[in-house]
């Protein structure tokens, strides 16, 4: 099909269906966040699309199936080792389509993407079975476990190609072949990664990627009967959806989604560490991480000066132009959620919550062509009441609510009352408290003096609406293979 003129002077993707790159017949608008500028055109996939995509990778499936882990583990390093000889580019890529700072996307979300294609497939390597002998019967008993065939991955745009490989890597590793469907606000290095598939070597429809929308592409995918199983990161609501249509198939899902997650903060912590880092954990990328702390809980005795110092600490953390190293923070993803942002900061102004830093107080010195960007700077709130929306639902912004707690049972009990399970930090010295509190806390992910040391073969996913399973080391293997358990007479 001919481009128009429009086209001709975008950067126009093209989905990836057994090993060759096809065009699509509508696109969908995508922006630069810093600009607010149309600067990509994305496949607006269907259902046709979908279908060929599933078809490919079915076709793909016996073949990589049957190889050895060692084979494929060959493969996904020549992976790794081509996304870091193009490392630069895909940053600068990954920053422009996000609005990520140059620097996350440079120190974070690119090495980690290619170390997700090393970590897995050399994971896979190691796992074992079981085996359960009954002599007294004159059988032994045994696991092993298989591929499950077609994998169906559907990422987010907060973190685009980290989130994306995250899944791909154990889910091919594991010998599934895949359709992958990124995020429609963020597609570019999905796409540059498909050109690295054929270099690297991967098998024709060992991974297609389909572009387009979630109503249209995502839920032809998730509903498709030759996918039995989905891996879903994004937000709860999108999570329900995918669940009532994967189950009449009785799908096998993986679903990774929001978090409102707490800092615990005793007046006993280290408050240098604790300050820089917990302005880290409620801001790093504009705040657009699951794991980003947005309830602040600090012990009575020390909320003044921590108070104090954070804000102090949260104005110094700069927002700018994505591709400015000095800049902490780039642009949110989109018009759309820069205004749901705000309506949280209005909610908050019209709840009496004092508004210490950021949007309404501070105005963002920007160049010209960035003022239609969407930028906000970093908001610290407080005098907030838990019950709030502000206090509960998933803002996934540059925002961050404190307030004092007397008690550790309090702090544990505000902590664990919102719907959401994902992750809570924890500061103190004392080792007891660290250990109980943690214990206490209802979140799949619990850091004490630290936040998001990530160690990959750690079970990674959420607690009550934050999620339902786990993923990463021995958890991933386990989602993208079926075990089978064999019995010999002897
Ligand atoms: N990692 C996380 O925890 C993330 C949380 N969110 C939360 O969700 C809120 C809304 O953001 P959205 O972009 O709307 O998230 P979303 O959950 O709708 O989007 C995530 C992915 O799901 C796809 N999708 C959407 N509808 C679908 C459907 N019916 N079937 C299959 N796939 C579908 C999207 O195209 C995208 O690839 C954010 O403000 C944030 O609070 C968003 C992205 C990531
Ligand atoms: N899943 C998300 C972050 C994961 C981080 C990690 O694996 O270290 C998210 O923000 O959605």
């Amino acid at each position: 099909m001919s481009k128009t003129s429009e086209e001709r002077s975008l950067l126009v993707l093209e989905n990836y269906i057994g090993g060759k790159f096809v065009s699509c017949r509508s696109y969908i608008d995508s922006y630069d966040p810093s600009t607010g500028e149309v600067y990509c055109k994305v496949p607006d996939s269907g259902k046709e699309e979908v279908d060929a995509a599933v078809a490919a990778a079915k076709e793909a499936f016996p073949e990589w199936s049957a190889c050895s882990p060692e084979q494929r583990a060959k493969i996904l390093h020549k992976l790794a080792d081509l996304i870091e000889a193009n490392l630069e580019e895909f940053a600068q890529a990954e920053s422009k389509d996000q609005g990520k700072t140059i620097t996350a996307a440079r120190t974070v979300d690119i090495p980690r993407a290619a170390y997700n294609f090393r970590f897995f497939s050399t994971s896979m390597l190691h796992h074992t079975t079981d085996c359960s002998p009954m002599d007294h019967m004159g059988c032994l008993n045994y696991t092993i476990r298989c591929p499950v065939g077609v994998a169906g991955l559907i990422s987010p745009w907060n973190l685009p190609l980290y989130l994306l490989t995250w899944k791909i890597a154990p889910a091919i590793a594991a010998g599934n072949t895949v359709v992958a469907k990124p995020s429609e606000m963020t597609s570019v290095t999905a796409w540059m990664l498909c050109k690295l598939m054929q270099q690297a070597g991967v098998p024709p429809g060992v991974v297609n990627i389909v572009f387009g929308s979630g109503p249209r592409a995502g839920d032809a995918l998730v509903s498709h009967p030759e996918v039995p199983l989905v891996s879903f990161t994004g937000s709860t609501a999108t999570a329900q959806r995918i669940t009532e249509r994967s189950a009449p198939y009785c799908k096998k899902l993986s679903l990774e989604l929001g978090g409102k997650n707490p800092a615990i903060i005793f007046a006993d912590a280290d408050l240098d560490q604790c300050i820089e880092t917990t302005v880290r954990s409620s801001f790093l990328n504009q705040g657009e991480v699951c794991l980003c702390t947005s309830r602040i809980y600090v012990e009575r005795s020390i909320y003044s000066e921590f108070l104090e110092r954070f804000v102090a600490a949260a104005k110094k953390w700069k927002t700018g132009v994505p591709s400015d190293p000095s800049s902490k923070n780039g642009a949110l993803i989109s018009k759309e959620h820069l205004e749901k942002v705000r309506s949280y900061i209005a909610l908050a102004k019209s709840e009496g919550g004092i508004i210490h830093c950021g949007e309404g107080l501070d105005q963002l010195d920007l160049p010209q062509r960035n003022k239609s960007g969407y930028f906000m700077p970093t908001t610290v709130i407080t005098g907030i009441s838990d019950s709030s929306r502000v206090m509960q639902e998933e803002i996934f912004g540059p925002v961050t609510c404190i307030s004092p707690f007397d008690t550790e049972d309090e702090a544990v009990a505000r902590g664990n009352g919102v719907r959401y399970g994902l992750s809570a930090t924890v500061w103190s010295k004392d080792v007891g408290k660290v250990h109980r509190v943690a214990q206490r806390l209802q979140a799949g992910l619990v850091w004490t003096n630290c936040w998001l040391v990530r160690d990959l073969n750690l079970p990674f996913g959420g607690m009550k609406n934050s999620g339902v399973g786990r993923e990463g080391g021995k958890d991933s293997y386990h989602f993208f293979t079926e075990v089978k358990s064999i019995t010999i007479k002897h």
